[in-house]
């Protein structure tokens, strides 16, 4: 199943926010729908996002207006940007060619990285844990540390994944449940704050996450949370393993002090799927990443090398 790709001169891609109770393709052909399906997540996750905006810009047909806002869709991911700048920088009859590059490469990059992060982990069988979605959902097949789970799981090496929740959008609950069940690999489910703990309480032999940006220092920018688990593994001395494409790292922002963090709306913090659980004008912040610097980060691992920060 891809998440994303271009079907007869249109971008199909699975609505996320139907998931996990509807597999929905949402058929899009005009640029402002898709800055919509990017604004609410219904195609969400860095390496998704490149190839969004990579055949966005094939849509705009060369209108700059258009361009920029798509650029601009979602701050955090350099992924996004990166890609528009990529495939807007040629002749707009070049674009297809550049964009559908763009996703074979991500393709190409899940199955490498997949290889190259279950060869970092020792052991027979591993007990890992996770945060937010990294699957083929956030890319356009298996996904970035979800895809070293499913080559650990086609190895016969996965023991469990615990999957963080992540609120408030719960990419973890409905999302990665969703793909490890698909997949036949064993998991729990547990509250973003139980990571810490657990890590602390032994057992679990790595932590594997994503990465919406990728400072030049090694600082990450990840899901909100992402951080409290850097923490808790280094307390508990279990490796912080984050897995990206090189397009993810941004040798241009120096650290993750330079990092745009994406501040969504605070009703997605006082409502679930529209359902208020706060009182009434209730007010909320509502980060949607956080940064993890460096030093607490035992390698990142990408298509074509693992680097130790
Ligand atoms: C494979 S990187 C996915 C990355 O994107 C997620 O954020 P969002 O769901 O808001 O797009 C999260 O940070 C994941 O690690």
């Amino acid at each position: 199943m891809r998440t994303i790709d271009w079907v007869d001169d249109a971008i199909e891609l699975v609505d996320q926010t139907k998931l996990p109770d509807e597999l929905v393709t949402l058929r899009i052909t005009d640029v402002d729908t898709l800055i919509g399906a990017i604004g609410r997540l219904a195609v969400r996750g860095a390496p998704a996002l490149g190839v969004a905006g990579a055949f966005g810009v094939v849509l705009a047909r060369g209108d700059a207006a258009q361009i920029a806002r798509l650029r601009a869709a979602r701050p955090t991911a350099v992924n996004l940007a990166w890609a528009v700048d990529q495939v807007s920088a040629l002749p707009p009859e070049q674009a297809l060619e550049a964009a559908l590059r763009i996703r074979d490469d991500d393709i190409a990059a899940c199955v490498a990285m997949g290889e190259r992060g279950a060869a970092l982990l020792e052991g027979e069988r591993v007990r890992v844990m996770t945060v937010c979605n990294t699957g083929g959902l956030a890319c356009v097949e298996r996904g970035t540390a979800l895809g070293v789970i499913q080559t650990l799981h086609e190895r016969g090496r996965l023991d469990e994944v615990l999957a963080l929740e992540t609120r408030p959008l719960l990419q973890g609950a409905r999302l990665t449940t969703w793909e490890l069940a698909r997949m036949g690999a064993p998991h729990r489910l547990i509250v973003d704050s139980a990571g810490p703990y657990l890590l602390g309480r032994g057992g679990i032999d790595a932590v594997l996450i994503g990465a919406d940006r990728i400072a030049a220092n090694g600082d990450v920018a990840n899901k909100i949370g992402s951080y409290a688990l850097a923490l808790g593994a280094e307390r508990a001395g279990v490796p912080f393993i984050v897995v990206a494409p090189e397009s993810t790292i941004d040798e241009s922002t120096p650290n993750g002090d330079k990092i745009t963090i994406e501040d969504r709306d605070p009703s997605e913090v006082t409502r679930v799927r529209g359902v208020r659980l706060a009182p009434k004008g209730t007010q909320a912040l509502n980060p949607a990443f956080d940064v993890t610097p460096h030093d607490l980060i035992t390698a990142i691992v990408t298509e074509k090398r693992v680097i130790k920060p």
